[in-house]
């Protein structure tokens, strides 16, 4: 039978009653090394201070020297592996990297960053750590947050820092091969063969020419109609205008990538949609993060903190792209004109194989990863901004008015064409406040590190993370005074023309900017001009939509509707 030992203390408050069996479950020489262990921890007075250890026990016991060592070195041992924890944490990681906000074990600085608005925290910490300082996300990130040292960065040393960071969340959909697989999330020879390829096929397909702005305003022209249809004859009409602008933009990239287009109502575009929305929110999600530091818990947490979920919608669109390859390659005709990027990706490998050239980087599921990379940058980032337009001119009805008059001036009822926007200065000024304000993609894309180098003065090793921060430098009070004041003025001189600001860089700089950049421009420019020469934007009566975003990877407006209004020939 088991005999107890108690080890509580009636003088000891913060001790609960508890009993030790000091039989065949509790050897008695364990038993002696465990009391040395708390002898040990009563002689040591802070220990004794917080766990009010009580004596009355240890005085129960002779002294056993060999178990007295043995604790000793136990609770040595255990101090030493806190010490260098504490140190690695706090000082032995840090070594190497920039200075910046101390990072918290396991966690890093994600409890200081402000998810709503990102680049704002980093603008906060380049103004106590410089231009060059560290995050730790819960991984370490060089942030560099001015505008001199983006470009020395990115533009002087283009090739430096044109590697792309690929971590384990971003990596789940390129198989985690080594240097990323696609256009986005790729770096060295593959990136280098994706990006030459398309830059040549949207360049062929006249992108930022008139082949490209006729598609633009066919797409424009059946949003223009929608919303009359919708209107129903009448003059005004609440709406929410996300799906039908989303269905614009889609339509767009849709069609230079795969011929073709969704009709509205086609419940396939808002699955769709879905599906990249909640992709790009979750990537950059604080509980991704904390995956991507530390891919084993995903064994741990059940869903992974939204990981199971990220993959399968990112999957899912994935297959989708791969189901339209097969389609192509089942009418494909080897000789025939390409009609969309598939086409001409098809019969790039077709040709490949046939002169026996290098394949590597030509496969469909490299294909399919393009094309998800142009679907999803060509789509959100411009879909996302027209609406934040709209919104803006809403909660600014002095702008809208402006810009109506400039179309009216410039335009009248006229079809507007990319030539117009020379003429067209305030329009200008006002999508460039727009981008300016809203920063849609906060976080940017990270970069990373080809080889070691050194960058005003810091020491940066190959392979880091680079965070070019273009979002911070657009809210430095320095460049843009009263950055969160939306003010369009600002991009003119005093006669009204547009200024050209070099800082402000919403396709980002250097060799990784947009490469959908032109098309991007042409679609703004045309889109909006086309909506703001047809309608009046305003608040629904009582409902003042928020500028409130919500933040992912992308910044993106919370739903809102609004009174939609014709205007009418006379100008109103
Ligand atoms: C308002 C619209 C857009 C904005 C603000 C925007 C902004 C950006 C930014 C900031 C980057 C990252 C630059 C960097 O890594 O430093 C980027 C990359 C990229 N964008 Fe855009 N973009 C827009 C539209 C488009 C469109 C329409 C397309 C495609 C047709 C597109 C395709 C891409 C691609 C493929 C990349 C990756 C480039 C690379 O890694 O080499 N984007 N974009």
């Amino acid at each position: 039978m088991d005999s107890y030992v108690s080890l509580s203390d009636e003088n000891s408050p913060l001790l609960v009653d508890f009993h030790l069996p000091v039989s065949s479950s509790f050897a008695p020489h364990q038993s002696k090394i465990f009391m040395s262990v708390r002898r040990s921890l009563t002689n040591c007075q802070i220990v004794t201070i917080f766990c009010n250890i009580p004596s009355r026990f240890i005085t129960d016991y002779n002294v056993d020297y060999e178990a007295e060592m043995t604790a000793t070195l136990i609770i040595l041992g255990c101090v030493g592996c806190f010490g260098y924890y504490l140190y690695y944490q706090f000082i032995s990681r840090r070594r190497g990297y920039p200075n910046g906000p101390i990072p918290l074990p396991v966690i890093g600085n994600l409890h200081q960053i402000d998810f709503d608005a990102p680049h704002v925290t980093m603008a906060n910490w380049k103004k106590i750590y410089g231009p060059v300082f560290t995050v730790w996300l819960p991984k370490a990130n060089v942030v560099i947050a001015d505008y001199s040292t983006l470009k020395e960065a990115l533009i002087k040393q283009g090739d430096t820092f044109a590697g792309r960071y690929i971590g384990f969340v971003y990596g789940i959909f390129t198989r985690h091969a080594i240097d990323g697989t696609g256009i986005i999330l790729s770096q060295k020879a593959g990136w280098q063969a994706q990006r030459r390829f398309s830059l040549h096929v949207f360049r062929n397909f006249g992108m930022g020419s008139n082949l490209m702005e006729r598609k633009v305003m066919h797409q424009t022209w059946i949003l223009i109609d929608h919303i009359k249809h919708e209107m129903n004859n009448n003059k005004s009409q609440v709406m929410n205008l996300e799906l039908a602008i989303s269905l614009c933009v889609g339509n767009i990239i849709h069609d230079l990538i795969m011929g073709r287009g969704f009709e509205y109502g086609d419940p396939k575009f808002t699955h769709f949609k879905h599906l990249i929305d909640s992709t790009l929110k979750q990537v950059a999600s604080p509980q991704l993060l904390f995956i991507d530091t530390y891919p084993w818990l995903r064994f741990i947490i059940p869903g992974a903190l939204g990981l199971t979920e990220y993959s399968k919608n990112g999957f899912a669109i994935q297959d989708f792209f791969l189901n339209e390859i097969e389609d192509h390659k089942k009418v494909l005709k080897l000789d025939s004109a390409p009609e969309d990027y598939i086409d001409c990706y098809l019969l790039e490998m077709a040709r490949r194989r046939k002169a026996g050239e290098d394949m590597k980087h030509y496969d469909e599921r490299t294909l399919a990863i393009n094309v998800g990379d142009l679907w999803t940058g060509g789509m959100e980032t411009t879909l996302t901004t027209l609406r934040w337009g709209i919104l803006y001119l809403i909660r600014y009805p002095e702008v809208q008015a402006k810009v109506y008059r400039e179309i009216r001036s410039e335009l009248g009822t006229t079809p507007v064409c990319m030539a117009d926007k020379a003429r067209m200065p305030y329009m200008s000024a006002t999508l460039n406040e727009i981008q300016r304000i809203i920063n849609i993609l906060p976080w940017n894309i990270q970069h990373s590190t080809l080889k070691d180098t050194v960058l005003s003065g810091h020491k940066i090793r190959q392979g880091t993370t680079i965070m070019a921060q273009i979002a911070a430098v657009h809210v430095d009070p320095d460049i843009f005074p009263e950055p969160f004041e939306f003010r369009p003025q600002r991009f003119l001189d005093k006669s009204g023309q547009l200024i050209k600001i070099e800082e402000f860089n919403p396709f980002g700089l250097g060799k990784r900017s947009c490469l959908g950049e032109s098309l991007a421009r042409m679609e703004l420019f045309l889109i909006f001009t086309t909506l703001m020469q047809h309608f009046r934007f305003a608040c629904v009566p009582g409902q003042v939509p928020t500028l409130k975003p919500i933040v992912g990877m992308t910044t993106v407006p919370r739903p809102y509707d609004c009174v939609v209004s014709l205007r009418n020939d006379n100008g109103h």
